[in-house]
């Protein structure tokens, strides 16, 4: 059983008093991933290493802070369900209330790391550094980039300028809030942009600078808490494009969803079809929202709808998912899209 097993790099007395502590908490992905060659970077297998390999891994982090490792789970991202992002954030929360913790790094799989840690942006309730790092090549690899992505997002964990800006993301040294980043590749290893207003900042000489600051509120200044929640509401995504058919709502309302978000072919445009679909849903008292499966821009406002502005579906699904635990009403959720 790999899950909650802690590991600290020093034992306690060795542990600095000057240093900050950062707890580093695992969750598998291809930062954790192991090939049979160096030249393999398809096809590996995914979160194999423990989180004492990692940390072994970089032992450069224990100049920046005292380092302590949990296991949450050693999964693909793909992986990741509601559960593990309720156990996940709950853990987050419960460790960043100690004052011995400063800041929280959480290794994660590429695919779906966007949607942990814009979930996570949304529930810490914290200003303290929460920092989401990852890796495009395995672990095996030949310029691998999971151990230098480790030691940047343990960088920023342990200092003072990354508090206060929400979940951050660090990948081929740059910082990114939560709210805009994405993965956009689906092998390179400058997968991840970050859009609206870019980056956040960059990393150089082993020194964060920090150049935009986030607009959207997040962590402290959401009114979502997890702490009692044990089952997040269902919330499904449908595709919209050429000759898409009316059938697709009607099995999610009918396997038990509570929203549906639409990944539609541009502004929020739906087919006559899918126009079809989504009043059958609404009728039955699921929540639908519109987002695009473009990639970038905002849909623009729609009267009779609620949209994503410029969360894409997958994002859109984790917001809504949350607003569906505070409220029903519209109105509401729009204006938690239009704020968050
Ligand atoms: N680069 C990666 O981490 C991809 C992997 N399939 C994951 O998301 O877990």
């Amino acid at each position: 059983n790999n899950e909650n097993v802690t590991v600290n790099n020093e034992n306690n007395n060795e542990q600095k008093e000057e240093l900050p502590n950062v707890v580093i908490l695992a969750t598998g992905g291809t930062i954790a991933g192991t090939g049979s060659s160096s030249t393999q970077t398809t096809g590996y297998k995914s979160g194999d290493l423990g989180i004492e390999t990692l940390i072994e891994a970089v032992p450069e982090m224990k100049e920046l802070a005292n380092i302590t490792g949990e296991q949450i789970v050693k999964v693909d991202s793909t992986d990741i369900t509601n559960e593990i992002l309720l156990k996940l954030g709950k853990r987050v929360n419960e460790l960043l209330a100690s004052d011995d913790v400063d800041g929280i790094v959480i290794t994660h799989g590429t695919d779906t790391l966007e949607e942990t840690a814009y979930f996570l942006n949304l529930v810490v309730k914290s200003d303290k550094p929460v920092v989401l790092t990852a890796a495009m090549r395995p672990a095996t690899a030949m310029s691998a980039d999971g151990p230098f992505n480790l030691y940047n997002a343990v960088l920023l964990a342990s200092h003072e300028s990354s508090k206060g800006k929400g979940v951050l993301v660090t990948l081929n040294d740059r910082i990114a809030s939560a709210r805009n980043i994405t993965k956009t590749n689906t092998t390179a290893t400058d997968a991840f942009k970050s859009f609206e207003n870019g980056y956040l900042g960059a990393i150089v000489a082993g020194k964060p600078y920090y150049y935009n600051n986030v607009e959207r509120l997040h962590t402290t200044e959401t009114p979502f808490d997890i702490s009692k929640i044990k089952k997040l509401p269902q919330v499904d995504i449908i595709y919209g494009y050429q000759n898409s058919p009316t059938y697709m709502y009607k099995a999610a309302v009918q396997n038990g969803a509570k929203g549906i978000i639409v990944a539609a072919p541009g502004d929020g445009t739906l087919s006559a079809k899918s126009v079809e679909g989504v009043k059958y849903a609404m009728n039955k008292g699921v929540k639908v929202v519109l987002s695009s499966r473009v990639g970038t821009g905002t849909v623009s406002p729609k009267e009779g709808y609620i949209t994503s502005d410029s969360l894409n579906p997958q994002k859109a699904r984790i917001l809504l998912m949350l607003a569906l635990t505070v409220t029903n009403d519209p109105q509401e959720i729009q204006s938690f899209f239009d704020k968050y």
